[in-house]
């Protein structure tokens, strides 16, 4: 049995990213890993231009000025923004001008409004300005042609608007990786199927398309395979020919209708990994074929979850081109209610983190913690890692909390 430590490292140092790439316009880059970085011919700001609205004018024409003595200007124009100044200022004159409207030629200095009074074509001034004051100066953000966005980040709301400004309407990135998905289980039925006594509508499936998905990841579900070794056999043999990643949940453990490991093995794939001290998730296994990545995920519902967001969910990360940020988030949080584990297995508790007078504190979700119970992982969005050798974490005492949303 692997501990959790070294099952990640295991599984992180299997995975090879790939290599294709396409390119994809401004619309459908969200969620996507660049492949190569970007630069823009623009500067940004792409000119000089005002902070506030105002008066642009030249510093040196304002050294004197003071509330008792305030400098008058001649207003020689109106620089909205998104139209280009006409004249240039020289001494003692001064543009109206407004946020994000360009500097004209010769002003180096913003006077703000409220500082100011305005009679006719004139303005008051009554403090001198520094020169610079409230500018945005041409490239002072972004200079072209610098490294704007590097490779292998994940596209999101704040790299589009960048992309967007900087006109980049084409970038090149990594191809989502093909992840199919399938339940095996003679009891599982499909949420809209009559349930016969003794079977269990397929929860897992549903859980993990959508996982897959947030990953960045193409899901192909195949739906629910009987445990029949055949049937299974050419089920897989089907999913790694023709995707880079397959995710089963059930038939890892030791049962006599658990078939997924002798299956990988008889189809020639290499097992890394079939046992983990987690709690839930023992029996988790994983497994490489030449072209392919195989999870095992064992078949109660929050084990095929905790080992998706603890394991899985970093192996697609990798495997999709993003070189950081690729392990789990875990924060200190002290616990509002006693947590008890067995020792044996890092075990992972189901529950709520919020952020609370400057620390976070950790919900424990009320009910069972069987591996078997999904009903309580509603709205949850941690999960509390108690390590091995632990029995017990008093209330109010610190754990280590993973982010799993
Ligand atoms: N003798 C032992 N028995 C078990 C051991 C063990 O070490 N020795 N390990 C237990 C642990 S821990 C786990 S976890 C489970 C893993 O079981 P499998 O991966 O083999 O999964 P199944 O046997 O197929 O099913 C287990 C459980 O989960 C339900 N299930 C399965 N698929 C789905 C699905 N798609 N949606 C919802 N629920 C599903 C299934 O009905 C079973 O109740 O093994 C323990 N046993
Ligand atoms: O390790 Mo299992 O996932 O507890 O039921
Ligand atoms: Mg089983």
């Amino acid at each position: 049995m692997f501990s959790v430590e070294d099952t990640e490292k295991i599984i992180l140092d299997a995975i090879q990213p790939l290599t294709a790439t396409e390119t994809v316009t401004l619309d459908a880059v969200a969620g996507r890993i660049l492949a190569t970085p970007v630069s823009s011919e623009l500067d940004y700001p792409h000119e000089d231009n005002s902070a506030m609205d105002g008066y642009a004018a030249r510093s040196r024409d304002l050294s004197q000025a003071t509330s008792d003595h305030p400098v008058t200007l001649n207003i020689i124009e109106e620089i909205p923004a998104g139209v280009a100044p006409s004249h240039r200022l020289d001494k003692g004159q001064a543009a109206r001008i407004f946020t994000g409207g360009m500097l004209p030629l010769g002003a180096d200095t913003i006077i703000m409004q409220e500082e100011t009074e305005r009679e006719g074509d004139q303005v008051k001034v009554f403090s001198a300005p520094e020169s610079g004051q409230f500018v945005r100066k041409q490239g002072s953000f972004y200079q072209a042609k610098q490294c704007l966005l590097p490779v292998s980040i994940p596209i999101k709301a704040p790299e589009i608007a960048i992309l967007a400004a900087m006109q980049c309407r084409e970038v090149s990135v990594y191809c989502r990786p093909r992840i199919t998905m399938f339940s095996s289980g003679n009891e599982l039925v499909m949420p809209n199927e009559t349930l016969k006594r003794g079977q269990l509508v397929d929860s897992n499936q549903y859980a993990l398309k959508e996982l897959v998905k947030q990953q960045g990841g193409v899901a192909i579900p195949l739906g629910i395979i009987r445990d029949d070794k055949e049937a299974l056999k050419s089920a897989i043999a089907q999913a790694i020919s023709s995707s880079d990643l397959v995710i089963s949940t059930g038939g890892v453990s030791v049962g006599d209708y658990d078939y997924i490991e002798s299956i990988l093995t008889e189809l020639g794939g290499t097992i890394k990994i079939n046992s983990v001290a987690i709690k839930p998730g023992k029996p988790l296994t994983f497994a490489t074929f030449p072209n392919c990545y195989y999870f095992g995920l064992p078949g109660n519902p929050v084990s095929a979850l905790v080992t998706f967001w603890r394991f899985v969910a970093p192996a697609i990360k990798k495997l999709s081109g993003q070189t950081s940020n690729i392990e789990p988030t875990f924060v200190t949080a002290k616990t509002q209610q006693a947590l008890k584990a067995n020792g044996k297995r890092e075990t992972y508790l189901w529950g709520k983190v919020s952020a609370i007078g400057g620390e976070y504190q950790f919900h424990l979700a009320g009910g069972s913690h069987s591996s078997g119970n999904l009903i309580n992982l509603a709205q949850t969005n941690a999960l509390a890692v108690i390590p091995v050798g632990e029995t017990q974490i008093s209330a109010q005492k610190t754990v280590t909390v993973m982010l799993i949303n």
